[in-house]
């Protein structure tokens, strides 16, 4: 991509790692429960404060569960509410009460998504699609939130099969592969990508989600070992690929009939036209 034909206005795409950090979530409606779902997935720590009335049930659900949620029933109360807390997301019906947390967060630097006011967020959400490890975030940028829905929705039917367990087997296989070639940098570190890159480009998505612990080791052994990538066949056996993507005895059988009988019609007419 060149400078010319770069697209400013947009945004700054990142998968940014909330694990054992502190969120702080005002409002416990619909909106606050994807968010609550969304920051739980990220492993972080939160605090929800909302009014037990105004509580959406997935966040009660959320609440009663046993996840890493503290709880409190009462309105937002100020600047000490924003101790120790690494970001704040607000999804309440109170545009004005929005615009203060939203200032107060900005004072302590702390970044903020304020569900309502684009203009005070620091960062948007987009629409999701999730696959154990992969995951793909639509964003138009505050343009139109249900387009991005219906994107997703489009990107959904169009990806592999199976794309989040080859991920996550892939995943299993480099942290093997470091384990047996430690090292950061220089030449390991060369050969190491250069290898991974080879297995991903030449086998199918479907072969490297049939990986387990053993058969890793064999194409560790097999592969890595002799500076070469060996045949999916070779590694995870005919047998293991073929058992999902072979036709069934329900699928086959038709098709010969069809072919038999488009082999006698051709023949019969053929004879006829001799005569
Ligand atoms: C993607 C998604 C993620 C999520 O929230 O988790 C998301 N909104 C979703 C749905 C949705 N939101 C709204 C509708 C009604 C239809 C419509 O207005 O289009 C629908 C559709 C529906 O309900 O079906 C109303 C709405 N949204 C915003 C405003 C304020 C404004 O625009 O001024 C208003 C009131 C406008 C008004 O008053 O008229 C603002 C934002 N909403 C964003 C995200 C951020 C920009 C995302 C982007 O650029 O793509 C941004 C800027 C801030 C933020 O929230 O982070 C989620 C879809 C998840 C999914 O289904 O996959
Ligand atoms: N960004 C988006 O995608 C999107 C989509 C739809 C709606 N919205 C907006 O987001 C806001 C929340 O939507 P919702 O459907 O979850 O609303 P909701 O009315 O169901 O929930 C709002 C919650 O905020 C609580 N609340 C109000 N003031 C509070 C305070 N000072 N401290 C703590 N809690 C407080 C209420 O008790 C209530 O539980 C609304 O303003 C709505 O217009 C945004």
């Amino acid at each position: 991509m060149t400078a010319e034909s770069s697209n400013p206005g947009g945004s700054l795409l990142l998968a940014w790692q909330l694990k054992n950090k502190h969120v702080l979530i005002i409002g416990g409606g619909e909106v606050a429960s994807g968010r609550i779902e969304s920051v739980l997935i990220a492993n972080a720590r939160i605090t929800i404060i909302c009014p037990s009335q105004g509580l959406h049930s997935i966040t009660k659900r959320f609440i009663n569960g046993s996840h890493p949620i503290t709880y409190h029933d009462r309105v937002f109360d100020g600047a000490e509410d924003l101790d120790d807390v690494d970001m704040v997301l607000t999804a309440i019906d109170d545009v004005a009460q929005s615009r203060i947390i939203y200032s107060l967060c900005r004072d302590l630097k702390i970044p903020v998504n304020v569900a309502d006011i684009p203009d005070s967020c620091d960062f948007y959400f987009g629409s999701q699609i999730r696959d154990g490890p992969l995951q793909i975030m639509i964003s138009t940028n505050g343009q139109s939130p249900k387009l991005a829905n219906i994107i997703k929705k489009k990107i959904q039917k169009s990806l592999p099969n199976r794309a989040g367990e080859a991920i996550r087997k892939v995943g299993d296989l480099r942290s093997k592969l470091k384990d047996r070639a430690p090292g950061v940098g220089g030449e390991v570190s060369k050969r190491r990508m250069k290898w991974m890159v080879d297995v991903c480009t030449s086998w199918e998505m479907d072969d490297l989600a049939l990986l387990n612990e053993e058969t890793i080791k064999r194409l560790l052994d097999d592969g890595w070992e002799t500076n070469s990538v060996p045949p999916p066949d070779d590694v995870v056996g005919r047998r293991n690929r073929t058992f999902d993507a072979a036709p069934t005895s329900i699928h086959v059988f038709p098709c010969m009939v069809a072919f038999i009988a488009g082999a006698a019609c051709a023949g019969v007419l053929l004879f006829s036209r001799h005569r």
